[in-house]
């Protein structure tokens, strides 16, 4: 087999990369430069030269609360050029799998919790990252419908929040986990007395360390198609991937400060968005088939942090 994984240089792609690499699969990849997927015929080109059997979809414009919702153009139309152009130059170089990757965020902002599959498309959706969850329900949808009118066998998968080594340490664009670390370490080095957060405090986040998605990915690539499609629906085909337990926001805080040894005061801007109240993922779906989680959250922060120790110099140089 040879997989062409999109996104290899994101932190989820490169995990993706890695493991297929020691399971002795081609991969075939191309950074941004070389291909930029919003360019149709770029991708069209790449396709039809380099033909491989399969496909992981993990390139796309990512961000935080803040980066979505301050260029919320970039993050629809990237995110949708980038899913069509790829869906639809794979099904035309005859690729018969693909997996797509979306988010936790493609479900309504007060639908029930655990958020199931079947929640898709029920409600009104959180306002700071619209776009962005717009252009990941037409992600599944370009699946759905490639598989409904040319028989491919495109697959979808929701993770939650994600974190871990290789994580963007951005101090404003990034996640919440890489940009406490940062936040709380840099509070260490320089003897500040106070640690401000955005938001409240109070909103639920499930935290997924990216060896855990990265293992999910391919669980769910590797299924067989009776498989796959004896657990999905045509029109409802998505699988959610999350750890199963979330913690608030001020719980991640307490432990990210704990971890980076920070020892005063913390503080809430409660002007910035808290984003979502609650998003945690019903993956029993997904569970049912045999995958589980391994990373436990203290664990991972942990091992997070000493990847942002010995990759810090890189992360500030290139924020
Ligand atoms: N991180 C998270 O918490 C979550 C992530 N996801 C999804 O998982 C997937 C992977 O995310 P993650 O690994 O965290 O993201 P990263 O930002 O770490 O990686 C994304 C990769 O996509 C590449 N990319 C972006 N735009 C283009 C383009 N136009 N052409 C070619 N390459 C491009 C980026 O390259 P470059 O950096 O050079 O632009 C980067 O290597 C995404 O689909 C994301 O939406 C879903 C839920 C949560
Ligand atoms: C994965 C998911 O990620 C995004 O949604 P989000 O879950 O809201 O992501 P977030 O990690 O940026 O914030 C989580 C919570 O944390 C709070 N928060 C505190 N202090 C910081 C802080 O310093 N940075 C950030 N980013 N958030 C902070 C923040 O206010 C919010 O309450 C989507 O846009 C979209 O990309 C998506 O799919």
């Amino acid at each position: 087999m040879r997989i062409y994984v999109a996104g290899h240089r994101g932190m989820v792609g490169g995990a993706i990369a890695r493991k297929l690499r020691e399971r002795g699969v081609e991969v075939i990849t191309r950074t941004h430069a070389e291909l930029d997927l919003t360019d149709q015929a770029a991708v069209r080109a790449f396709f039809a030269s380099e033909k491989p059997d399969g496909v992981v979809l993990a390139a796309a414009k990512v961000g935080g609360i803040y980066a979505n919702n301050t260029y919320p153009a970039d993050f629809i139309y990237e995110n949708l050029m980038i899913e069509a152009n790829v869906v639809h130059q794979a099904y035309a170089a005859g690729v018969q799998r693909l997996l797509f990757l979306g988010s936790s965020c493609i479900y309504p902002r007060a639908v029930e919790q655990p958020m199931r599959e079947d929640a898709l498309l029920t409600g009104v959706l959180e306002s700071t990252n619209e776009p962005y969850a717009v252009a990941k329900i037409a992600g599944i949808k370009l699946c759905e419908s490639y598989n409904r009118q040319y028989g491919t066998d495109y697959r979808s998968v929701m993770p939650t929040n994600l974190y871990g080594p290789g994580d963007n340490f951005h101090p404003e664009n990034s996640h919440v986990m890489p940009a406490l670390i940062r936040r709380f370490h840099e509070a260490v080095e320089s003897g500040a007395d106070e640690v401000v957060i955005w938001g409240t405090g109070k909103p639920w986040r499930e935290f997924l360390h990216v060896d855990d998605m990265a293992e999910a990915s391919l669980f769910v690539f590797d299924l067989d198609k009776e498989t796959y499609e004896a657990n999905t629906e045509p029109m409802l085909s998505h699988i959610n991937v999350g750890f199963g337990e979330d913690v608030t926001i001020a719980e991640l805080a307490h432990m990210i400060a704990e971890v980076t040894g920070f020892k005063g005061r913390i503080a809430f801007d409660s002007e910035k968005p808290d984003g979502t109240m609650r998003k945690l993922m019903d993956s029993s779906r997904l569970k049912a088939m045999g995958w589980k989680p391994r990373v436990a959250l203290a664990e991972g922060v942990r091992e997070t942090y000493r990847w942002f120790l010995d990759h810090y110099e890189a992360a500030r140089t290139t924020a």
